[in-house]
């Protein structure tokens, strides 16, 4: 009968070995010149690249080609045990093929007078890791600093202003007080509203990039003409508030601007008036629906029609017919904000559609234009020529199908209002009322 005898001795050394065996990191116990008295395999296969012949019999002559002070730095270390040096990194040209250097990180223990510990561990890819983000920062650094028509802003998720930088001191004179506001901060006032903002951000989180080019305000209320592209920040904490989560890059592009506007102008703008066109009004339409259904809110639309303007036409003549026309369309500019689509969409018929804008207010801003036409009349080659203008009014609700539908009842309504005499504004109703 044979009995299982149990040698603590047996088994201790076992554990001690698996424990070197399956270490993820490389141990080597030395003795004070270096000779190696111990080495776990992963220790070995690090250093294999190093050794000559496929013999590693002394850590300091291993390492001398990449670290040849190894040897002096341990002899050197005054206390009787401690830690000698701690991650160094070491730099193994050899076998990598052409994948830049092996890097391993070595850190030297002093166990006693007889005896050192090395530990090993492959960083290769750590190392690579912080080059890149260093050449990132060298890079990011350098654009920030030397490139001046550019300004770098990061904002968190609702928007704001995350952290200021040096080129957004640079292209918009703004300093650390910008931080925290809203980037309407580097708009005209009235040419954003706080659901554009948003706008653009949905705009951005859904294609990538969200693009625009107008005109962007500096801290002295100055202005310049500017591209300005937001895009998501990958790996952003979401509803981190503080946290950069875009970033937006606002480009001084003034002296594009008049190449950028006249191209725009000959393909969107009304040559007599300077409004958008028919097409232009169509566009801008089509787009404020789309991100009406993505976050519903009121639209406004206004259809505005010079009264009697045959008898204008017939009376003074054509061309003061025109200055009557670009009469109107400063006044629409001078009642309304700059979010605010203004077009001339027929010879003497504009529309003007309010985003965000619901009943009430629609109706002062078509009641204000009335007033404003009637008010002032043209004065033409010393001729004063009376001008009013009839106006009919729609908003956007759950049965309005489409952009169509929103104009048709917008011209019902006008018609409406050149029926009951003109010079006055008419609300479509649902039921055929207006
Ligand atoms: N001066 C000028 N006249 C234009 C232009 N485009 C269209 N018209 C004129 O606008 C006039 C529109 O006349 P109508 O449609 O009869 O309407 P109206 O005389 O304004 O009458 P109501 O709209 O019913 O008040 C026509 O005589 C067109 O020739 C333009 O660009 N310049």
């Amino acid at each position: 009968m044979s009995a299982a005898v149990a040698y603590p001795e047996v088994e201790e050394y076992e554990a001690l070995l698996q424990f070197l065996y399956m270490a993820p990191v490389g141990l080597v116990q030395l003795a004070a010149d270096g000779s190696i008295l111990m080495l776990n395999p992963l220790s070995a296969q690090l250093m294999m690249p190093l050794s000559r012949h496929g013999e590693l019999t002394n850590l300091f002559e291993a390492l001398a080609p990449v670290a040849p002070d190894l040897r002096q730095l341990c002899a050197a270390y005054p206390a009787d045990s401690g830690q000698i040096c701690d991650a160094t990194r070491l730099y193994l040209y050899g076998d990598q093929a052409g994948h830049g250097p092996q890097v391993l990180s070595l850190s030297m223990l002093k166990l006693d007078a007889n005896r050192l510990m090395a530990v090993l561990s492959d960083v290769t890819e750590q190392d690579r890791r912080e080059r890149q983000l260093r050449n990132t920062d060298a890079w990011l650094h350098a654009i920030m600093t030397n490139i001046a028509d550019y300004a770098l802003v990061s904002l968190d998720q609702r928007g704001r202003i995350a952290a200021w930088n040096d080129s957004i001191g640079r292209v918009t004179g703004h300093g650390r007080e910008a931080v925290g506001q809203p980037y309407a901060l580097f708009s005209p006032e009235e040419a954003t509203t706080p659901m554009r903002q948003l706008d653009r951000l949905r705009e951005a989180d859904d294609n990538g990039w969200s693009l625009d080019e107008g005109m962007r305000r500096r801290a002295d209320g100055s202005q310049f003409w500017a591209s300005a592209m937001i895009a998501p920040l990958p790996g952003r904490l979401e509803g981190e508030s503080g946290e950069p989560a875009y970033c937006m890059i606002i480009r001084d592009i003034s002296d594009k601007r008049e190449i950028s506007q006249s191209l725009r102008q000959a393909a969107y703008c009304d040559h007599l008036t300077g409004l958008s066109n028919r097409r232009a009004f169509f566009e801008s339409a089509e787009l404020e629906l789309a991100r009406n259904k993505k976050a519903p809110r009121p639209i406004s639309l206004i259809m505005l029609d010079a009264d009697h303007f045959k008898a204008i036409n017939d009376s003074y003549g054509h061309p003061a017919g025109d200055a009557v026309l670009c009469r109107l369309a400063a006044t629409m500019r001078a009642v309304c904000r700059q979010v605010d689509v203004l077009a001339r969409i027929g010879g003497e018929e504009f529309a003007v559609l309010l985003p965000s804008v619901g009943l009430e207010d629609a109706l002062a801003v078509a009641e204000r234009l009335r007033a404003q036409v009637q008010r002032n009349p043209v004065v033409y080659q010393r001729q004063r020529i009376p001008c009013t203008v009839s106006l009919g009014v729609a908003v956007m609700d759950e049965s309005t199908t489409g952009f169509e539908s929103l104009l048709a009842r917008a011209d019902q309504a006008l018609y409406q209002a050149k029926r009951r005499g003109r010079n006055q504004v008419a609300l479509w109703q649902a039921g055929g009322g207006t």
